[in-house]
């Protein structure tokens, strides 16, 4: 498959904050020709004239093939239109693209690790439904802007277009950081959700032990998925770099918005005031409690998503947060029957049975001890 030369493309990243920017400094760096979007003319007008992000990601230099503008300027020259605004800000912004004049095939790439409201919808679904799913994309894995820029990241960029995908790896390629082409966009956004909520969840419990910590990231894990399995997911995004890779960046990260927001709230920090002392994105204190409402509308058993989103909403103490974490039972293995591949366990157990009972028989038949 021949992939498109990057200095013939455009890409135009909205949103200027630390994970737009650092993004906007790869593609350049990948020889795309590449303009960062602030949401203010002010934004726009300090980022040119400091060629820094001084405020989301300070001491960085922005190249000088980097283009600053605002959003207003419209996107009627781009080729790859990338969302770097939060969960919460994706109604307005996807709502705002035909009037910014997006071309009718550019591809819109979404970079959230969270759930759009009202209905927590993993936001390549949204943009599938309204502008078609083969231009969409989204990319995941452990990226910390400032770790990213300076020496590296695995990120994937999943989309059901091959071409996509893989045209999305190959700039991030280009520019020194690996990137896995995936085509399985709501499996990936589905992980970044899950890491977020896993995160948090450990930075609440993990004063209490490390092995709550562990089993609250672990159930939140096993309730996605069964979420993610229903939307056609795949388990090998949730154990790969988009899930599993993820979350140890992120729950071992001290610098993580996420796992900070959950060591706040053990703190007794109200949820509602933690985005104002972080001052920057915090996706899980707005996915869980939609995760939370997703899973519930889609019939899926998730005590500890749904008592994590208690926990944000101020509604369960963190002791019983604790408490629950440490009593959840998960349910049972759904074993085979004897023609699958969970044969070998049913035919052991059935021979184990047959000797019990041959046991059993022979101590009820006189004389028969010691046969
Ligand atoms: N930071 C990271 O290391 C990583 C972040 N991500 C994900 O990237 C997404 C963005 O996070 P991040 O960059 O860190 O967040 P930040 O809080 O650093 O920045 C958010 C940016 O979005 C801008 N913004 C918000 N709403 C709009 C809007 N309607 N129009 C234009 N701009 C808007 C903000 O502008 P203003 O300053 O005016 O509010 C700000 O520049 C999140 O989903 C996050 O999970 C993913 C991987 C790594
Ligand atoms: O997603 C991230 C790293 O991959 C960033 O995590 P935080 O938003 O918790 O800082």
């Amino acid at each position: 498959m021949s992939l498109p030369t990057p200095g013939a493309r455009r890409a135009v990243v909205v949103g200027a904050g630390s994970f737009g920017t650092a993004i906007a400094v790869l593609l350049a760096r990948g020889g795309v020709r590449t303009t960062l979007q602030a949401r203010t003319n002010e934004q726009a007008e300090r980022l040119a004239a400091d060629r820094e992000n001084h405020t989301y990601l300070p001491g960085v230099a922005l190249p000088q093939t980097l283009r600053i503008e605002a959003v207003g300027a419209g996107l009627a020259r781009a080729d790859y239109v990338l969302l770097a605004v939060p969960s919460q800000s994706l109604p307005g912004v996807i709502a705002g693209l035909p009037a910014a004049q997006l071309p009718r095939r550019a591809a819109i790439v979404s970079l959230a690790k969270g759930l759009v409201p009202p209905q927590g919808t993993p936001p390549t679904l949204l943009l599938a439904a309204r502008f078609g799913t083969d231009r969409v994309a989204c990319v995941g894995g452990p990226a910390h802007a400032r770790e990213m820029v300076d020496a590296g990241a695995a990120l994937v960029a999943a989309s059901t277009d091959e071409a996509l995908a893989l045209s999305l790896a190959s700039f991030f390629q280009r520019a020194g950081v690996v990137c896995e082409a995936s085509n399985d966009p709501v499996g990936v956004e589905l992980a970044g959700a899950a890491k977020n909520a896993a995160a948090l969840a450990a930075g609440a419990t993990e004063r209490q032990g490390l092995n709550a910590a562990g089993a609250a990231a672990g159930h939140i894990f096993a309730e996605v998925w069964r979420f993610a399995e229903l939307l056609g997911g795949r388990p090998e995004s949730l154990i790969g770099l988009a899930g599993t890779g993820d979350l140890v960046a992120t729950a071992l990260a001290p610098q993580s918005r996420n796992r900070r927001a959950g060591e706040l709230l053990a703190d007794g920090v109200p949820g509602a005031e933690i985005p104002a002392r972080i001052g920057q994105a915090v996706e899980a204190l707005d996915a869980v409690p939609l995760l939370s409402s997703a899973l519930t509308r889609a019939g899926i058993d998730a005590p500890v998503t749904s008592g994590l989103a208690r926990l944000i909403g101020g509604e369960l103490p963190l002791d019983d947060w604790v408490a629950l974490v440490r009593t959840t039972i998960p349910p049972p293995a759904r074993w085979r029957r004897p023609d699958g591949s969970g044969a070998g366990l049913h035919r052991l157990r059935e021979r184990l049975r047959a000797a019990a009972a041959r046991r059993a028989r022979r101590r009820r038949l006189p004389g028969a001890e010691g046969t």
